[in-house]
């Protein structure tokens, strides 16, 4: 095993491994990665997605420029953005969970529990000034939802980063620390330590650990919430690869518990074609196959009608071709960009606060609200819920694509857990958080022209959000990614403004130029493609898969630059 570095992502070197020793923090800083072989494939632990970077997959909040803080987040969004329930006549709630799901695949929840159970960051109702960890936002006392509530602080808290486990220095922006794998490879299900996998695992017939109930299959789980808590039935826990990740509302559960099913049934179908495959040949192509269909839905269907079909084409991002595209390029590290998780913040816009209940002849059941759905997976098996809700999820418009965010998002993100708590604002508030540049920056990026005065930023927002916007900011140098981006009118053919498009173009190019493995076979999923012809010869019931596909060579370099 070879020690990287998991801030810089390059070999560790020994001053630096000295150093890490001496403030103790070489568990969290440091990963390691066995030499990466040009036959395997993808890992859960995300490392070797490019060979050429195995390990992958000043910290002060922002101020306006003439010195003071930037203003309120909750300010800034309630003249962006209204509330409201508009609906949308392109997308359904489905697309909403998939989107949530796609989140999950690349972050961990540790940031949220943060602040979500309890928080002192509004004692006295004030934003709390004295913890470093505190980001609280003020709430105006003529606040348009809450003036006559007389809540004027929401709990926020900064999310995790290297800076705070000693990794790096304060004096770099805020670098945000993941434990989940940076790539679409459904970690939800899988996990994304190999001790996670090993758990989750059946080591049978290729299987994850399943228990039947109702005709339908779960992982396991006990009344206990994902903190480990006694709790009622509804606070289930489901054992999927993250625990927190896949519990963490009724829609991700909907999509985790499809994708840990189809891992089952795939292993079944490869071992009736393939009698002779081991347990390990069975789990890997199983959970290759699912993380292929998962990239594909995502690629070619979400994302291609989120962006607009032509515009993913004219940008490489998808192809219009039957067959499998190699653009696999080495030098495109694999990962997230910050930008492209808090720019994603945008499709808060579209999900709807209730998750409506539909039979299976259409009839509407009735409705129940996201928000206090949350870690309440035990609720999909009582009364006929999972199937209610899959057939809502279905039938169900979506929230409208405008600027108007459904009520139940944008006051009481947090349900029972706060007063209020503004997701849109938060949204905003990430971005001075995680340390990004100010919007000027982003548009200079993406080849917008450099705005010198607010009219400037006339050519992609409306005239009367930038007015707000020259209200609100001291300066045009001022103005938040996120704000821009829930105010930026849409692009032709797609559903985000013009900057979102550029972020999540160059990230979604940056993901796909991973390695690809051959799948020229799979259109219609027809298994029989993984015939293995040694299966017929009785005498070879021992292959030797193993040794072909996991042996590693001694030196992570000597493999790859073969
Ligand atoms: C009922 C549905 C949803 C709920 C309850 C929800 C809630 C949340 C919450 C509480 C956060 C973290 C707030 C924080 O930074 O402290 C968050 C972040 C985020 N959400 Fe949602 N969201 C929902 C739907 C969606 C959808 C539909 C998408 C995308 C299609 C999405 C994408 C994101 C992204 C990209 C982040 C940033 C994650 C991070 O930085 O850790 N969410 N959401």
């Amino acid at each position: 095993q070879v020690l990287y570095d998991a801030y810089f992502g390059t070999p560790l070197k020994n001053e630096r491994s000295t150093f890490l020793n001496f403030i103790n923090a070489t568990s969290s800083c440091v990963i390691r990665v066995k030499p990466c072989n040009q036959h395997e494939g993808r890992r859960v632990d995300g490392t070797c997605a490019n060979p050429k970077y195995p390990s992958r997959g000043g910290n002060t909040l922002r101020t306006s420029l003439n010195g003071s803080d930037l203003p309120s987040t909750r300010l800034l969004r309630t003249k962006l953005l209204s509330d409201g329930h508009p609906t949308d006549h392109n997308f359904n709630n489905l697309a909403s969970h998939f989107g949530v799901f796609a989140t999950i695949d690349n972050i961990d929840l540790t940031g949220i529990l943060r602040y979500t159970p309890v928080s002192d960051c509004c004692v006295g109702n004030t934003p709390n000034r004295v913890n470093p960890q505190c980001i609280s936002i003020p709430v105006a006392a003529d606040d348009p939802y809450l003036r006559r509530t007389g809540v004027r602080c929401m709990n926020l808290t900064r999310m995790p980063t290297f800076q705070e486990r000693g990794c790096i220095s304060n004096a770099i922006p805020a670098e945000r620390y993941n434990l989940v794998t940076p790539l679409l490879d459904l970690s939800v299900v899988y996990g994304f330590t190999n001790e996670r996998e090993r758990q989750i695992r059946e080591y049978k017939d290729g299987l994850l650990i399943s228990e039947k109930r109702n005709v339908a299959e779960y992982p396991p789980g006990t009344a206990r919430d994902c903190i480990g808590n006694k709790r009622p039935i509804e606070n289930i826990c489901y054992e999927f690869g993250d625990t927190m990740g896949g519990n963490i509302n009724s829609g991700v559960t909907l999509v985790t518990l499809w994708f840990f099913r189809e891992h089952n049934r795939l292993a079944h179908k490869l071992a009736e074609i393939n009698p002779c495959w081991t347990d390990q040949q069975l789990f890997e192509t199983a959970r290759y196959i699912n993380i292929a269909e998962w990239q594909h839905l995502f690629y070619y269907e979400l994302m291609a009608d989120l962006l607009g079909r032509e515009n993913a084409m004219r940008t490489g991002i998808i192809y219009d071709t039957q067959g499998y595209v190699n653009d696999f390029d080495e030098n495109y590290e694999p990962g997230v960009y910050h930008e492209y998780i808090v720019g994603s913040r945008w499709f808060h816009t579209f999900q709807d606060g209730r998750s409506d209940l539909y039979s299976s002849r259409g009839y509407y059941l009735g409705s129940r609200t996201a928000v206090d759905d949350a870690l309440r997976s035990g609720i999909l098996e009582l009364n006929n819920t999972e199937a209610d809700l899959t057939q809502g999820a279905f039938r169900q418009p979506s929230h409208k694509f405008d600027y108007v965010i459904d009520p139940d998002m944008a006051e009481r993100i947090a349900g029972e857990l706060h007063t209020a708590l503004d997701l849109s604002a938060v949204d905003i508030a990430r971005g001075r958080d995680q340390g990004l540049q100010p919007y000027n920056q982003y548009r200079k990026l993406c080849g917008l022209p450099y705005a010198h005065k607010f009219e400037d930023f006339h050519d992609v927002i409306f005239p009367d959000k930038v007015e707000q916007m020259r209200r609100i900011y001291y300066d045009v140098n001022d103005v938040d990614l996120m704000a821009a981006i829930y105010s930026e009118k849409l692009i032709d053919g797609g559903f985000v403004g013009p900057t979102l498009f550029c972020i999540i173009v160059q990230n979604m190019l940056q993901w796909r130029r991973n390695e690809i493995r051959s799948c020229k076979a799979i259109p219609s999923m027809d298994l029989t493609k993984w015939t293995d012809e040694r299966c017929s010869h009785k005498d070879n019931k021992q292959n030797d898969y193993e040794k072909e596909h996991m042996q590693y060579s001694s030196s992570p370099y000597e493999s790859w630059e073969s």
